[in-house]
């Protein structure tokens, strides 16, 4: 593990109206981890993810990525520098082609100008071409490569949720946040896909934070797991420390999961 931590968040806190959805949040998350981010029903979760992702600011406390805070920044500065993600409920353009989808992802990254674009100039081509070999290599990852002219919306449900991780994929970060990518899956499809998100954690060297509800899937793939309750992180360890913490066991796990 690396001494410093990609990502950290120090102290942080928000509340909506009268409601903290989250305080007092430390956490950090060191460079090519896959860390579980766990927890009952409205423990914090997602809203942990707005946070990271500049949905909403934090009312207290400081996130940093690489050293420098983000907590200022709108929501693509922040995909632009490293951190992008899936969401729980799917958020495809459900009327754009699946390899549109990707590129679009691209685009928002990609260096040729807007003035290309406009004049269509050669760099605009060169840059399209690029774009489109690109988002193919990751359609490709995911075994969609053969949808790609497809619209998203027609894809079965597994397939859009490996398309959003595609997409997210395509932005580059360097740290991924995946909001319950196996929802929704039969027990075969979260296999793959689980493999998948540790084939892609190790080939781009990404760190991945995971919420997921799927107990044994996520104490097998992860190597640390942060557990949340009440908007308070309750625990924090390897998933055997997790599995035995009596805090967890009561909050969340039961004790089946435990004998
Ligand atoms: N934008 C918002 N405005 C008001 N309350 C919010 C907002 N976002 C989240 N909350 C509240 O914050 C708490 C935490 O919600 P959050 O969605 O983060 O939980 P979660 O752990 O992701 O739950 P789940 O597993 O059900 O997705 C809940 O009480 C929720 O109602």
């Amino acid at each position: 593990m690396a001494n410093k931590p990609l990502l950290e968040m120090k102290q942080v806190g928000v509340q909506f109206g009268g409601l903290k959805a989250v305080s007092n949040i430390n956490l950090e998350i060191y460079e090519n981890e896959l860390v579980g981010l766990i927890g009952p029903n409205g423990a914090g979760k997602t809203t942990i993810f707005n946070l990271l992702t500049g949905v909403y600011p934090p009312t207290e406390g400081e996130i940093r990525l690489q050293g420098e805070s983000i907590v200022k920044l709108p929501p693509y500065k922040i995909t632009q520098k490293g951190i992008s993600r899936t969401f729980q409920n799917i958020r495809l353009f459900k009327e754009l082609t699946v390899l549109d989808n990707v590129k679009a992802a691209y685009h928002s990254l990609a260096k040729h100008s807007i003035l290309s674009s406009v004049f269509r100039l050669p760099s605009h081509f060169s840059g399209e071409k690029e774009i489109e070999e690109k988002a193919v290599s990751f359609l490709k990852i995911f075994n969609l490569d053969s949808k790609k002219d497809e619209l998203a919306k027609n894809l079965p449900y597994g397939q859009q949720r490996r398309l959003e991780i595609a997409r997210a994929l395509a932005a580059n970060p360097k740290l991924l946040l995946l909001d319950e990518p196996a929802a929704g899956m039969n027990p075969k499809e979260t296999q793959e896909l689980m493999e998948l998100i540790r084939f892609i954690q190790r080939e781009f060297h990404l760190s991945i934070l995971l919420i997921e509800h799927d107990m044994p899937l996520v104490m097998g793939i992860c190597q640390r797991i942060i557990v949340l309750d009440h908007g308070q992180k309750i625990a924090e360890g390897s998933p055997e420390e997790v599995r035995n913490d009596k805090r967890v066991i009561e909050a969340y796990l039961g004790e089946e999961v435990v004998s």
